[in-house]
């Protein structure tokens, strides 16, 4: 069986990577493509569901996931705890699909050092002033909240060289097209075809 690829996505909060994967999702199917779903400690917000958005579980209940060395990476991303459950990853992994993980910079570099094979790709907004657009177009976060996740955004941002590749999410089917030909590229390596076709191989090679 072919093992699936782990996918690190990263981005400032509002550089739309969120909605670049679930772009990406639509145009997969599922046996090839997913994406995981975190545990995070954060409130739940209006119009999110347990066990899709994400986990949302108490903070006794994440440091005894941190303590049961339940986390493949976990963070405090603006104050709460974010995790990335290693079973399922690794289930999920194991048969041949590839897996997408939105996480944050910390995050990214506890993967890369435990699962060196993971590809990592980092979205970067076209202007500040478009990313400060996309985040009050959201309408989700006050004046206040605005202000701190641009200061936040710079921050994330400084990290982007740590990535194997790099999006710049302008116009979004060109971001989009551009997500889809990382992971064709990946897809065609010579590691992962070689097993893909291996009867193909052996009777072509064949006296
Ligand atoms: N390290 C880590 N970061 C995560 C995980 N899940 C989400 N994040 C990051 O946490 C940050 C905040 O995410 P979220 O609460 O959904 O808020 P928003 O994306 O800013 O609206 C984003 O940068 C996510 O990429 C995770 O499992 N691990
Ligand atoms: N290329 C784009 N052009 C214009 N608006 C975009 C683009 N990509 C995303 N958006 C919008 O920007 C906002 C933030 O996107 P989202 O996917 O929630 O960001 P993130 O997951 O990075 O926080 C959303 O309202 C989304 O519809």
């Amino acid at each position: 069986m072919v093992h699936g690829t782990l996918y690190i996505v990263s981005a400032p909060s509002g550089a739309g990577k969120s909605s670049l994967i679930q772009a990406l999702l639509k145009t997969q199917p599922l046996y090839d493509t997913q994406v995981s779903i975190s545990h995070t400690t954060r409130p739940i917000r209006p119009g999110e569901t347990h066990g899709e958005h994400y986990f949302f579980v108490s903070e006794a209940e994440f440091t005894r996931m941190i303590r049961e060395e339940c986390f493949l990476e976990y963070a405090n991303v603006f104050g709460n705890y974010y995790g990335t459950s290693r079973e399922a990853i690794e289930q999920i992994l194991s048969t041949g699909v590839d897996v997408f993980l939105d996480i944050d910079w910390q995050g990214a570099q506890q993967i890369r050092e435990r699962m060196p094979q993971a590809r990592s790709i980092f979205v970067l907004p076209p202007s500040r002033e478009e990313l400060d657009r996309r985040l009050r177009g959201r309408g989700q976060d006050s004046e206040e909240v605005i202000a701190r996740r641009m200061a936040q955004a710079v921050a994330e941002m400084s990290h982007y060289a740590e990535y194997d590749y790099l999006i710049v999410n302008d116009e979004f089917n060109t971001a989009l097209m551009d997500l889809k030909t990382i992971i064709r590229a990946e897809r065609l390596r010579l590691g992962r075809q070689k097993l893909r076709h291996d009867a193909l191989i052996t009777k072509l090679l064949a006296d």
